[in-house]
């Protein structure tokens, strides 16, 4: 029998996305709720239920609402899309590249949680130089980012898109977290390794796809670029998901574009570096409802399956 997949927010931003990669499979059955019906408490009770993977693609309470309506059934399989679960006990972070055991995790979850658009980036780049030593505890870890409108999920892509909606945005490009509490930060600071939340600086560009996220930071005598470049590489080596740019290629470049990765699953990570090596900026591109969301989201359902 083929798998049951219940995707519950099916007709949101990141719901859609996955449909649509799913679609045209012939080893999972996808079982649907009609967009009317998508708020039925009775009907996705019973949909969530009667499925081997359920993917939340909801806000976070309403994640926490699914889980509880599946209380008492142990066989379902969940990936839930949203915050609520990222640092919770019994939960497998979906990063699946964290580390070289985080595949296994996540086969053998039956709880697993989809990591954050920010944190895919972030993590990505800080974790494996945290477990090669070569970013120190003391170091204070600062993340700039800027994502895609498609990232604010329905209401901000109508804010960006409706010029008609009084609460529309017109800015090409803006600033927001500006309290510097962004939800994101928990899952930064457990699965980055790091001792104190970091300094994380979101923003939103006109454009609907695409993110990049860079850490810069400081270089001392022992830390080169070249050792943190040798770290990534060696870490990621032979992944099919994530490419670590070589160093002069990265180098010969003049810019980035937060979209080139748009419509894509994949995501590149580069090192820049100062003349005088004193300075270096990790930077990692992706798309923030590809690698950032539900393509990380299938990559883990087929994990999942794959046991
Ligand atoms: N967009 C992105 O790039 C990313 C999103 N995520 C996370 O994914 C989750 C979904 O986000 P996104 O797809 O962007 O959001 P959307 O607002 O685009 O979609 C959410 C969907 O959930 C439905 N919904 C809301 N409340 C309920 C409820 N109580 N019961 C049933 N259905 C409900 C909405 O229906 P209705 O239309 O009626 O409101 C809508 O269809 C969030 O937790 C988000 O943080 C994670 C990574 C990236
Ligand atoms: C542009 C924008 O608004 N982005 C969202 C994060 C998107 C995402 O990763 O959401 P989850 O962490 O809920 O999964 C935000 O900053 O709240």
């Amino acid at each position: 029998m083929k798998p049951r997949i219940f995707i519950d927010g099916e007709h949101g931003t990141t719901g859609l996305q996955i449909r649509s990669r799913m679609e045209g499979r012939a080893d999972v059955e996808l079982v649907s709720i009609p967009e009317a019906e998508r708020r039925n408490e009775a009907m996705r009770e019973d949909l969530l239920n009667s499925a081997d993977v359920a993917i939340l693609c909801l806000p976070d309470d309403a994640a926490r609402n699914a889980v509880a309506l599946l209380s008492g059934n142990n066989r379902t399989r969940i990936i839930d899309t949203s915050t609520a679960h990222r640092t919770a006990d019994g939960w497998a972070y979906g990063f699946a590249e964290l580390t070289r055991e985080q595949p296994e995790a996540i086969r053998a979850a039956r709880l697993v949680a989809n990591p954050g658009c920010y944190p895919t980036g972030a993590i990505a780049l800080v974790r494996p130089l945290r477990d090669a030593g070569l970013l120190s505890a003391d170091e204070t870890v600062t993340v700039n980012a800027v994502s895609g409108y498609t990232g604010g999920g329905k209401q901000m892509i109508a804010q960006m898109e409706d010029e008609t909606r009084e609460d529309r945005i017109t800015a090409p490009h803006f600033l927001y977290g500006l309290d510097l509490d962004h939800k994101h930060l928990p899952e930064m600071r457990v699965y980055g390794r790091l001792p104190r939340d970091p300094l994380f600086a979101p923003s939103v560009g006109r454009f609907p796809q695409g993110m990049i996220v860079q850490v810069p930071v400081l270089l001392d005598g022992a830390t080169t670029a070249e050792t943190l470049h040798a770290a990534l590489a060696d870490h990621y080596a032979g992944c099919a998901v994530v490419t670590v740019t070589p160093l002069a290629e990265s180098a010969a470049l003049k810019r980035i574009d937060a979209t080139e990765l748009a419509g894509t699953d994949r995501m590149t990570l580069h090192v820049f570096r100062s003349p005088d090596g004193e300075r270096a900026n990790l930077v990692a591109v992706l798309d923030n409802l590809g690698k950032g969301a539900s393509g990380a989201a299938v990559q883990n359902m087929d994990l999942m399956l794959s046991a």
